[in-house]
């Protein structure tokens, strides 16, 4: 059996908004390409420990909050590793190369510019992604539904999908360029879910491309595995509703940046749907690479167990969206 090396690595986020990256010596492993800084644990290490020290290490800094971002397990032709990824928002000293690589603070919108090793590509969606994802309630109007995520994104909602049924061609038409300006303003994203020109054969959508994504049922990535199509970029982000382990096979094979897993609790927009736990969730994440958003159930104080199960962070209709009256 191939060994498995483990690292630690830190997305590392400084009070300006700003992440920092580092290049790899030329000769080192995957050398001459960007990483996020850390290094191999030690025998009987824990990962947060190893991360603490490899950024002293490496940058002169002490980490002080640090909490699970992402784990990836990779194959390189010449060695395996699970990267064990952190999100450090909080650290003393001033970061520098103090084994004089280069080292650079980037805003997360950038770092698509910046070439990494092949297993970084989910931490690098990981990385831009917020801990908690809107999803509107299907039933409302244009006019409502733009006023509660203008509410939802004074709350810091960073991320939105767009989900809403019952809409009409006009309705989404008319909605989409205002709500897609409300979130840039904000410095929010904006997923659609089945804008009605979606494309399903070819994964495209005019309105989607006002948008920054596409967000896929379930039943829709199962057609889009099966027409064999894998995205190799379309419009910005995909996104995809799974439930089962099988579903994040074909969210893998159809190259979807990011899930949503459900029901993870109870929920009253699903009472059909029994819900598959904390421990369920948590062996799903386990084997999938793409950053999940646990759904069913949620409000924010479930927010620190899904990320403490290895998932992305949340996602939610009611928690953010403040009830009519
Ligand atoms: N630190 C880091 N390593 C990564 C990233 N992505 C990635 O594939 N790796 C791989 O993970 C392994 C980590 O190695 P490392 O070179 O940082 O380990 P280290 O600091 O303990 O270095 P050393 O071997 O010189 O003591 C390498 O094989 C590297 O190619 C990343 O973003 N950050
Ligand atoms: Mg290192």
């Amino acid at each position: 059996m191939t060994k498995v090396v483990h690292v630690a690595a830190g997305v590392i986020h400084n009070t300006r908004g700003q992440i920092l990256i580092a290049k790899r010596a030329d000769d080192a492993h995957q050398g001459g390409l960007w990483e996020f800084p850390g290094g191999k644990l030690e025998a009987g290490e824990a990962a947060e420990s190893a991360l603490i020290r490899e950024l002293q290490e490496e940058l002169g800094i002490t980490a002080t909050h640090l909490s699970p971002l992402i784990q990836i397990r990779h194959d390189y032709p010449d060695k395996s590793v699970l990267l064990d990824v952190w999100t450090v928002t909080a650290f003393t000293g001033e970061a520098h190369g103090r084994e004089g690589q280069p080292v650079k603070w980037v805003s997360p919108s950038t770092l698509s510019d910046y070439q990494f090793p092949a297993a970084n590509t989910p931490i690098v969606t990981a990385a831009q992604l917020p801990r908690r994802l809107l999803i509107t309630d299907a039933e409302v109007s244009v006019e409502l539904c733009l006023q509660k995520v203008t509410e939802a994104l004074h709350l810091g909602i960073q991320l939105v999908q767009l989900r809403q049924k019952d809409w009409r061609v006009e309705q989404w038409a008319a909605a989409v360029p205002r709500m897609a300006k409300l979130c840039r303003e904000a410095g929010a994203r904006l997923m659609l879910n089945s804008p009605p020109d979606l494309a399903l054969e070819t994964l495209e959508s005019g309105l989607a491309s006002l948008a920054d994504g596409l967000h896929l049922t379930s039943r829709q990535l199962g057609a889009a595995a099966a027409s064999g199509r894998v995205t190799d970029k379309h419009v910005g982000w995909l996104s995809a509703a799974c439930h089962t382990d099988g579903e994040l096979r074909l969210a893998e094979q159809v190259g979807v940046d990011f899930v949503t897993l459900s029901p993870v609790l109870a929920t009253g927009t699903h009472p059909e749907q029994a819900p598959m736990g904390w421990e369920q969730f948590e062996a799903l994440v386990k084997n999938t690479k793409i950053p999940v958003y646990a759904l069913g159930g949620m409000n924010d104080g479930d927010l620190p167990e899904s990320v403490s199960r290895g998932g992305q962070g949340i996602a939610a209709i009611s928690a953010w969206w403040p009830s009519q009256n």
